[in-house]
């Protein structure tokens, strides 16, 4: 399942890039997912939390419609320009990607109300129940909210490892709250470092 997507060298560079600059890019099965989800919704608007150097942004944006727009946000302007560099190399005009330095959750609660199709977290683990929060308010109904690293909720032994940390537990929590929430589609992706994803249902009367 992790062969199926192969990256090409704009992906595999970004890769390189962000694996020297310890940035953890997500992997191509992850990757992919994004993409295909993407593509699925037609999204023009997505919001990412966690540009890192730039591997998770090509994915979305191969997903994302020719004139849709990629709003991206990291506290770090260097992986940032990391970033650019790699949308660049991938054939992306520099009008397709808003590239914002900022903490996450200072630079959220800016970005306009149910304006986005799709909103993908991949920052601090902990804020995850935060970012919940903000991509309710962000998203469309019928939008999409993606979540990356899920599968660091799952322990995979009885051993002293199997210790929630702080990210481990708010990574449960988030799982938790999309699950008993009766706006959303939940859906957990076994792929790559685990995706949990959620449709933000349509709330209008008759359904
Ligand atoms: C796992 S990496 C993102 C990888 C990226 N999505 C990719 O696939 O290449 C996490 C990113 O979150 C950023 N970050 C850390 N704390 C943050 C915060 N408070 N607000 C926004 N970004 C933050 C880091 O600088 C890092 O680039």
């Amino acid at each position: 399942m992790e062969q199926y997507a192969a990256e090409d060298d704009p992906l595999a560079t970004a890769r390189e890039v962000g694996r020297r600059a310890d940035s953890a890019p997500i992997s191509a099965a992850g990757g992919a997912a994004l993409r295909f989800l993407a593509a699925a919704i037609g999204a023009r608007s997505v919001v990412e939390i966690g540009t890192g150097c730039g591997s998770s942004g090509i994915w979305l944006l191969r997903g994302m419609r020719p004139d849709a727009i990629l709003t991206s946000v990291d506290i770090d302007p260097e992986y940032q320009e990391l970033a650019r560099d790699a949308y660049r190399r991938a054939g992306f005009a520099a009008n397709r990607t808003r590239l914002i330095q900022g903490r996450a959750l200072d630079v959220l609660p800016r970005l306009t109300d149910g304006a986005y199709d799709l909103v993908f977290a991949d920052a601090v683990k902990t804020e995850y129940p935060d970012y919940l929060t903000e991509a309710l308010r962000l998203l469309r109904p019928g939008g999409i909210a993606v979540f990356n690293n899920a599968l660091d909720a799952a322990p995979l032994s009885d051993g002293p490892l199997s210790v929630p940390g702080p990210g481990t537990a708010a990574i449960r929590e988030v799982g938790r709250l999309v699950r008993e929430d009766d706006r959303l589609v939940p859906l957990l992706l076994p792929v790559g470092e685990g995706l949990l994803a959620a449709i933000r249902e349509d709330a209008s009367p008759g359904r």
